[in-house]
């Protein structure tokens, strides 16, 4: 039996379960139909020690987890522990697995949902207050993450805005396609980098208006600015989850914190330049210009210090995101014969000459491509799950979950459980095709690659329409066959893979 903080206990009279969700009670004792509502130490999960609390399962070797493969931890995680597993690597987490529990957790949210995560980075910028105002999107919570979300959001997310970047971004990918026959691209040479340089690309263009060349020569070298640029969102990536859980950093700077802070100058000193040439551009006013930058620039009143953190969380979160997700659905389909043909078939009819130009039409009704990319993102999501900073407490299933909470949904573990999908490691994307026979009703909250909600990813509809483009003009011009071993995750913040990528691109002739 548990006593309910006054906070918790609300208006209602009476306390009524709605599935697992409890509402608020004036009742002090509170029961469920299960029995007693228990408390969050006693939600199962790996012992926990004083000061350390569950860290030593991370350290190498005492512990059996690795912070670089959190889906192989979670996984183990959900056959020790169940459904509902808790962890105290030094803040509250609790891991949720069953999507009815996701949708409870998602259903809790506040205004302004929260996350914990790009802590070190919030420490970064925000003592850098001459270049930032903010943490930035990625990192900052409640009415000032609004406040930037707000401003920045609806030139990201309307729809007439996403098309207005088809034509510039097939231009750029078909470019890339001819890079790729000149240099007789082969199975020999991990094909990531290759993706990497195509979508800094394409980001530069629709983001800032901004044309990197990194296909050329120049480019190739590691000191030029498209090399520096890739490497630093890296550098910023890469880092985030192991500072997330250390602390050493707050005390003197350690490699990695450098190696972070190193990162973020050069994209912010890069993003600066292209910023203060195109407001000098911008009094001569380039109506012509819809990248994000350009719509950004025509706000009144924008604070130049909120665009310069804006840019860098671009560069971040848009390169190793699109270049992963188009990796992974290269390395399913390419595996799957019968799928890489049904794609021909659709991509042939809309494209009946390989100089055809793709149009919004094209994209939206290129409806198998995009049910491909649904399911790569159902195996292999950019992230293990999405995570949330609860804000008061609530209660899932039996347990009362206090304020403060940080819970990781654990949506790649369970969209492999066969009890949510039939064949959950076959590749499948008829599954998500209305009409087909193979259609399954899948579980709404199983499968958010994109997160969920207002905090949920800003450029979701830019990000889909990339990769669709990127996948039409392969499968257009090349026959894909997968060349390497089974393809895993490296988990840096974002889902990695975790070795070459390794294709053999036969042309095809019609
Ligand atoms: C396949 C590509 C991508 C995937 C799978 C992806 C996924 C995600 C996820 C899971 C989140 C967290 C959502 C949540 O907490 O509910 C997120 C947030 C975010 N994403 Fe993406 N993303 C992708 C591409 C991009 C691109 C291209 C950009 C920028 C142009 C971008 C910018 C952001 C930003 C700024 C946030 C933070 C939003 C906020 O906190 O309000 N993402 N993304």
């Amino acid at each position: 039996m548990l006593k309910l903080s006054k906070k918790f206990c609300g208006h209602n009279k009476s306390l009524s379960f709605a599935s697992n969700v409890a509402s608020y009670s004036d009742t002090i004792e509170v029961h469920n139909g299960r029995g007693n509502l228990k408390d969050f130490d006693e939600i199962p999960g790996p012992k926990s020690y004083p000061v350390v609390g569950t860290l030593y399962k991370y350290m190498p070797y005492i512990g059996d987890y690795n912070v670089e493969a959190l889906d192989k931890n979670a996984w183990l995680n959900y056959r020790r522990y169940g459904n509902l597993v808790r962890e105290a690597p030094g803040v509250n987490l609790l891991h949720v697995y069953d999507p009815e529990d996701i949708e409870t957790v998602f259903r809790q949210d506040h205004r302004y949902p929260a996350r914990r995560s790009h802590v070190a980075m919030y420490h970064y910028r925000t003592n850098k207050p001459h270049v930032y105002n903010t943490g930035g999107l990625l990192s900052t919570n409640g009415p000032e993450w609004w406040r930037l979300r707000s401003t920045f959001q609806k030139n990201f997310t309307s729809p007439q805005s996403v098309k207005n970047h088809i034509e510039s971004t097939d231009s750029i990918v078909t470019e890339f396609v001819q890079w790729l026959k000149q240099i007789n691209i082969t199975h020999n040479e991990d094909f990531l980098p290759y993706l990497n340089r195509l979508n800094l690309e394409v980001i530069g263009t629709v983001a800032f208006n901004e044309r990197f060349n990194s296909f050329s020569s120049e480019e190739q070298d590691l000191n030029s600015r498209s090399s520096k640029t890739i490497a630093a969102a890296f550098g910023s990536n890469s880092g985030i989850m192991k500072l997330d859980k250390g602390f050493m950093w707050k005390l003197f700077k350690t490699p990695l914190y450098k190696q972070l802070a190193d990162s973020q100058e050069y994209l912010e000193k890069m993003s600066t330049e292209i910023l203060l040439e195109r407001v000098h551009f911008f009094k001569h006013a380039d109506n012509n210009d819809v990248s994000l930058l350009g719509s950004f620039l025509q706000q009144p009143n924008l604070d130049l210090k909120d665009v310069v953190g804006m840019m860098v969380d671009i560069l971040m979160a848009a390169i190793d995101t699109t270049a992963y997700t188009t990796s992974f659905a290269l390395y399913h389909i390419s595996r799957n014969p019968e799928v890489q043909q049904k794609m021909f078939d659709e991509i042939l009819q809309l494209l009946p000459t390989k100089d055809t130009r793709i149009s919004s039409e094209i994209v939206s009704k290129a409806v198998y491509v995009r049910s491909c990319i649904k399911e790569s993102l159902r195996l292999n999501p950019v992230s293990i799950g999405v995570g949330r900073l609860t804000q008061k407490e609530f209660i899932l299933r039996d347990y009362l979950i206090p304020k403060g909470t940080v819970i990781v949904t654990q949506n790649m573990v369970s969209s492999r459980l066969q009890q949510y999908v039939k064949d959950p490691l076959e590749f499948k994307p008829e599954r998500w095709l209305r009409g087909s026979t193979s259609y399954e009703n899948i579980h709404p909250f199983l499968s958010l690659p994109f997160g969920f909600g207002p905090r949920s990813c800003i450029a979701r509809r830019l990000a889909e329409q990339n990769i669709c483009i990127i996948l039409i003009r392969l499968i257009r011009e090349y026959n894909l066959k997968w060349m390497g071993g089974e393809l895993g995750v490296q988990t840096l913040l974002i889902n990695k893979p975790d070795k070459p990528v390794s294709l053999s691109f036969t042309p095809r002739n019609l």
